[in-house]
């Protein structure tokens, strides 16, 4: 399908807010499909790309996940010592480099291989984030370091080893409601016989 940059025309911009992202507001005048040109406005969060790995010890059966408090989770009300995939910006990095980082950093592994699986835009309306997902098999002999974040960035992060059966409950029971973890422990579930 054809998608024509030309059906839209940026008509101004305005930075709202410049801190750790930025937010900007757009006027826009966008052809729809009957031909009609709307002006619309629209604002824009600038975050930058990311990159998250399921890490799958087939021998064990299980994943390894962590949990670290999220701000906006707990803002929400919702139990915000959140359960995750390993995750993290790109930090100009190529995505392979650096979910193998943020691996090490959070986790301790040293990833022997890790396979790209699929990118998404966890919430396309409004965010330009978009993440990089990853697999790796990975087995206890290449934990070389505890992990648990970079004291210098303050992250205070715990690394869980769960049983993938139990990861998979954990979502049906309301444990674990990140995305990107559900869309990747599925992901495995669907695919546990070929990593074996
Ligand atoms: N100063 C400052 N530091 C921040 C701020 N927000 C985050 N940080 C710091 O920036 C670092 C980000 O850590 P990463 O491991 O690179 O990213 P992440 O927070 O795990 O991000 C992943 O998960 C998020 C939540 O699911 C995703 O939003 C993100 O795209 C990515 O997947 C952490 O040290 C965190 O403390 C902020 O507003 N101000
Ligand atoms: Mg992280």
């Amino acid at each position: 399908m054809t998608q024509p940059k030309s059906r839209v025309k940026i008509v101004s911009a305005e930075t709202l807010s410049n801190g750790w992202t930025k937010l900007s507001s757009y006027l826009l005048d966008y052809i729809d499909r009957k031909g009609a040109t709307q002006r619309l406005k629209r604002e824009v969060y600038h975050r930058t790309p990311a990159a998250c790995i399921l890490l799958y010890d087939p021998r064990r059966d299980l994943v390894i996940l962590v949990r670290q408090f999220r701000l906006a989770v707990h803002m929400n009300g919702d139990p915000a010592w959140m359960i995750e995939v390993p995750a993290g910006l790109l930090d100009d990095d190529h995505p392979e480099q650096a979910i193998r980082r943020e691996a090490m950093e959070e986790t301790g592994y040293h990833l022997r291989d890790a396979r790209f699986l699929f990118k998404c835009y966890p919430s396309p309306g409004a965010i330009t984030e978009v993440v990089h997902f990853f697999v790796s098999v990975i087995d206890i002999a290449d934990r070389v370091a505890e992990g648990g974040g970079l004291d210098e960035e303050h992250e205070d992060i715990e690394v869980l080893e769960v049983p993938l059966d139990e990861a998979a409950q954990m979502i049906e029971n309301g444990e674990i409601f990140d995305a990107k973890t559900i869309m990747l422990l599925q992901w495995a579930l669907l695919n546990r016989n070929k990593l074996r």
